[in-house]
């Protein structure tokens, strides 16, 4: 078990994090001293009236072109006005424009990525056709025309430059996005039910400030220099009113003579876009990523518990769904777009289970186990559709429902704990923020009312300082913690059923013992149904009353769990049980299926398992296998199960 760190959290969590993070800026010596230059340069800029010297317009014809002294730190101008005063005076200027344009730029581009990136399909296409119409437009001409037309006006230029960049921010934004959106803790979001923009805006927007923070500082110091060459070719704020531009216009008029006067405004515009660079970088190093602690695999020992009559329809079954079932699955097809084309990854899956009962999803990996749960929660992964089937969850068949219907339904009826405890906790909040998310969204509790259910819930995970553990961070806490914590929301609105992919996969051998028990606890005090997707015996027989064993996407065989251990009837189950390292003996190796399950594209006709199958013959390549029934309740997808069967008692 991973050791948390000693908790230093104080009661308000967030509070340390924003203080580490300026000391984090500040300890980078570039950062600090770009981040001081922009600080002092603003708040001098913000304050002009206050801390200029002289009126920027005052002319001292007497004096002009004089060189930096007591009375003219950096100089007079060719009228005799004082620099450092206009320089103060058009830093507004300049940074207001900046504003506008970082503004428009961030405002447009940073929802219109997230949109296209988060939701893809139509939204996606008509977003990048506009973005990709708009960064056709030459800047230079659109900023020409906009100035002309707008009556010099340098809001309406700064405005037009945010509209200009905000398409680069949308790809910037949509790549992000889009990288980020398969993780686990984004997938756990929108199972507890947040609505998407409440996923986007929690959870995906905070991972992805860093590119958005480089982004706008890059793109401010482009709109500084962008505002002072228009100022500098007469467009935009007019004479004598002072701007870094027309500062730089009216010094290169006098060069050869009086070279100092460029230096003040030309060296404070350089100094200013350089500090917006590396303020940025240093802001984006700063968050830094928050990252999950390695995840182990480990084993853990057979325990036969009996069984139970949960009944498992199994596919071609047109039985009617029964109406006590609290799931009843059937005929569930999957397909996949993918470039190489259309495929089938799971097809006709079927089968039910009760209320207070846990069924296990057993097979390889790529058997279609996770696509199987993940469709049933609504949450495929993009490019991923169920083609046909059903499935009656409380009266209502999910596959039919819509998005907001379905997305009600996750969180509240139906939770999810996922494999990997760590990365299905947003890294940017706490344990306790997270929880009582899902509270809120549910039960439109106060953050008072949620603060206390949230402790209740950890307590009732077996959770050693509930109080405690609600202000950690995810990071902060070990594998076990982890997994109590995904544990505790799911329970958080008492789901009627839970869908557990490889929950203990992650977790060393005396921790998932735990969770496990505390798993079987939970279910008898609330009586939810368990669909347990897993590849491990051990857990089957430790928690299921009814195995369903899956192949290259098919149910190849599913019965009571003890039957299924005594008396295998598919070579596919047989294999995957003599290959269990449980039952190992001692000396022995441990024998395994030979090959691999084969891609969806690579699928065999007839038997999808034959090219592995020690026992097929040239029947099980010529066609379709049907699903049968050697006793009741117990199906296989194998023509030769009698065979198997008498192979097992000649053993
Ligand atoms: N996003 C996707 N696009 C196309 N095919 C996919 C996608 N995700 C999964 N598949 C295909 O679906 C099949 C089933 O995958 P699935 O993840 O359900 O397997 P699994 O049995 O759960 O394996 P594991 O235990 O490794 O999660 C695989 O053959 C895989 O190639």
């Amino acid at each position: 078990m991973t050791v948390s760190p000693p908790e230093t959290d104080s009661p308000s969590s967030a509070a340390p994090r924003r203080a580490t993070m300026l000391h984090r800026i500040l300890r980078r010596p570039l950062g600090a001293a770009a981040l001081t230059l922009l600080v002092c340069l603003v708040a001098a800029v913000w304050a002009a009236p206050l801390v200029a010297p002289y009126d920027p317009l005052a002319q001292d014809l007497q004096s002009v072109f004089a060189g930096p002294s007591f009375q003219h730190l950096l100089g007079t101008d060719d009228l005799g006005r004082d620099v450092l005063s206009r320089l103060l005076y058009g830093g507004q200027v300049s940074f207001i424009g900046v504003a506008y344009a970082v503004g428009v730029m961030l405002l447009l581009g940073v929802p219109l990525g997230l949109l296209a990136g988060f939701v893809g399909g139509r939204a996606d296409a008509v977003i990048r056709s506009i973005t990709d119409i708009v960064l056709a437009i030459p800047n230079i001409m659109a900023l020409l025309v906009v100035v002309s037309t707008f009556g010099q006006s340098q809001a309406a230029a700064m405005v037009t430059l945010g509209l200009l960049g905000a398409p680069g921010t949308v790809r910037i934004v949509r790549a992000a996005t889009i990288a980020v959106r398969k993780d686990l803790y984004v997938t756990a979001a929108r199972v507890y039910g947040l609505s998407t923009f409440q996923t986007m805006v929690r959870h995906i927007l905070p991972r992805i400030s860093g590119p958005i923070i480089v982004k706008a500082s890059l793109f401010a110091g482009a709109a500084l220099l962008t505002e002072s060459s228009l100022a500098f070719l007469g467009l935009g704020v007019q004479e004598p009113q002072p701007t870094w531009g027309g500062m730089i216009s009216s010094a290169s008029l006098y060069l050869s003579d009086h070279s100092w006067e460029i230096v003040p405004p030309g060296l404070t515009i350089a100094l200013t876009v350089l500090a917006f660079g590396l303020v940025g970088d240093a802001l984006r190093d700063a968050r830094g990523p928050v990252t999950a602690s390695k995840v182990r695999r480990r084993a853990r020992p057979i325990v036969d518990r009996g069984t139970d009559n949960t009944r498992d329809l199994g596919s071609e079954n047109n039985a009617p769904l029964s109406p006590d079932a609290c799931l009843a699955v059937r005929h569930l097809t999957v397909d996949f777009t993918t470039p190489e084309g259309r495929r089938t990854v799971v097809e006709d899956v079927g089968f039910e289970i009760g209320y207070g009962e846990t069924v296990g999803l057993v097979g390889e990996s790529g058997c279609g186990k996770s696509i199987t749960g993940r469709a049933l929660l609504g949450l495929l992964p993009a490019g991923g559709e169920v083609v046909r089937g059903e499935c009656r969850f409380e009266g209502k068949d999910l596959f039919r429902l819509g998005r907001a219907e379905i997305g009600r339904l996750r969180g509240r009826r139906i939770g999810l704990i996922a494999q990997e405890p760590i990365a299905s906790l947003d890294p940017n909040f706490t344990v306790g923020n997270q929880i009582a998310q899902v509270l809120r969204r549910h039960d439109k509790m106060t953050r008072r009312a949620a603060k206390a259910r949230v402790v209740e819930l950890l307590r009732q995970v077996e959770m050693p300082d509930p109080e405690g553990v609600a202000r950690k961070y995810p990071h902060q806490l070990s594998g076990g913690m982890a997994q109590r914590v995904s544990i505790a929301g799911s329970l958080a609105a008492e789901p009627a059923l839970l869908i557990a992919d490889e929950p203990t996969t992650a977790l060393d051998v005396t921790v998932q013992a735990e969770i496990l028990k505390l798993l079987r606890r939970i279910q008898q005090d609330t009586g939810m149904a368990i669909l347990l997707i897993t590849h491990d015996w051990g857990v089957v027989a430790d928690m299921c009353s009814r195995a369903i064993v899956m192949y290259a996407g098919q149910v190849v065989e599913s019965s009571e769990v003890r039957t299924v251990f005594r008396e295998p009837r598919h070579p596919y189950t047989n294999g995957l049980l003599l290959s269990n390292p449980h039952g190992a003996q001692k000396g022995l190796p441990l024998p395994a299926i030979a090959g691999t399950v084969p891609a969806p594209e690579n699928w065999p006709t007839g038997c999808r398992f034959h090219p592995r199958c020690h026992m097929s013959t040239a029947d099980c390549a010529a066609g379709r296998i049907p699903l049968l029934e050697p006793s009741a309740g117990h199906r296989t997808r194998c023509i030769h199960h009698e065979d198997l069967k008498r192979e097992a008692i000649l053993r």
